[in-house]
């Protein structure tokens, strides 16, 4: 569990991270997004000790990470490419993280066979792909078995193959009992992995909800539905509390309508009672992008709106 209370982090005038609370539970994956300077980096920074707040606190399994007793043991962090030696092995990269965290040895190969770096182990950390080298920081972060998994944009710079891999790993972690938060830049790959979502705009929380309801609130739901009995239909919509506008682009002679409020089985339903004719009847499946752009461009319009001033 990772608790977030009021954390705050200005640099100068700039408020970095203003006031965030939100809570990340074990046995989800939760999905960390926001536009690019939001703060995401910063707020993964202060839970993991590397930045001091200004005010507020982050604390993950209930205590403030610098007082965790064994934090490798507590959280694994995957952050901005980690300083690394070139000209070490990732065995021998590992291995002396091992040992100034008191971990034993075996541990080495055994996190090395869990990202698929067994055959690349003696090869020197200089000579990896960037694919190699995430795979690299995420074996550092399962070193102390941790409870707590933070990944920064782990899937950046992979291949599909690595970021499927990525992907089932979360899954795995979570699905194992533990905590894992993750920042991408990538919709269609949070989608597809996350089932919470912490959304931030200019250091704010603009959103904490499961990935379902936070697609359901999107505008862009509804139902695409063609007929040539749309004088008759519409009105009964509206009586059910449903809107219905015609399709944006749409040129085809029966026209198509987008219906919202009134899902399609009733849709369907209605028309069925009253003999209307449907060509097509088909629910929209809105995009976390298009939810994404929905909802940061409201925080943005919101404040320049409060302030009187583009903030
Ligand atoms: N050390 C620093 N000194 C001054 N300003 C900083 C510092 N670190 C971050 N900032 C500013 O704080 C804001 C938040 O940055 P941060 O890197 O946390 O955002 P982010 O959401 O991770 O962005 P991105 O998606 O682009 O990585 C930005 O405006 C950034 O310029």
């Amino acid at each position: 569990m990772i608790e977030v209370t009021g954390l705050s982090k200005r640099y100068g005038d700039k408020r970095a991270v203003d006031n965030l609370t939100f809570t990340v539970r074990p046995g989800l994956v939760t999905g960390f997004l926001g536009p690019n300077g939001a703060g995401k980096s910063t707020t993964l920074r202060m839970i993991v000790g590397l930045d001091r707040p200004t005010s507020g606190s982050a604390r993950v399994c209930g205590r403030p990470y610098h007082e965790l007793p064994t934090p490798l043991h507590t959280v694994g962090a995957l952050l901005e490419a980690k300083a690394v030696h070139d000209g070490r092995t990732a065995r021998e990269h590992l291995r002396g993280l091992a040992a100034s965290h008191h971990i034993p040895r075996q541990r080495v190969d055994e996190v090395l066979a869990m990202v698929g770096l067994t055959a690349a182990a003696r090869k020197r950390v200089g000579g990896f792909s960037l694919g190699m080298g995430q795979r690299l920081g995420i074996a550092a972060a399962l070193l102390g078995d941790p409870e707590i998994l933070i990944l920064d944009e782990p899937v950046n710079g992979l291949d599909p193959e690595g970021i499927q891999w990525v992907r089932e790993f979360m899954r795995g972690m979570a699905d194992d009992g533990r905590t894992v938060l993750v920042s991408s830049h990538l919709m269609s790959e949070m989608q597809d992995t996350a089932d919470h979502l912490i959304v931030i705009g200019r250091g704010r929380l603009a959103a904490d909800s499961s990935m379902a309801d936070f697609l359901a609130r999107s505008s862009h739901n509804g139902t695409v539905v063609r007929t040539p009995h749309a004088p008759q239909l519409v009105p009964l919509l509206q009586r059910e509390g449903g809107t219905a506008e015609s399709l944006p682009g749409d040129a085809s002679p029966d026209g198509a309508l987008l219906v919202r409020g009134v899902d399609a089985r009733r849709i369907g339903e209605l028309a069925g009672q009253h003999g209307l004719w449907l060509y097509e009847l088909a629910p929209q499946r809105v995009s976390l992008q298009e939810a994404f752009m929905e909802l940061t461009a409201d925080a943005v319009e919101y404040r320049v709106t409060h302030s009187g001033k583009a903030a």
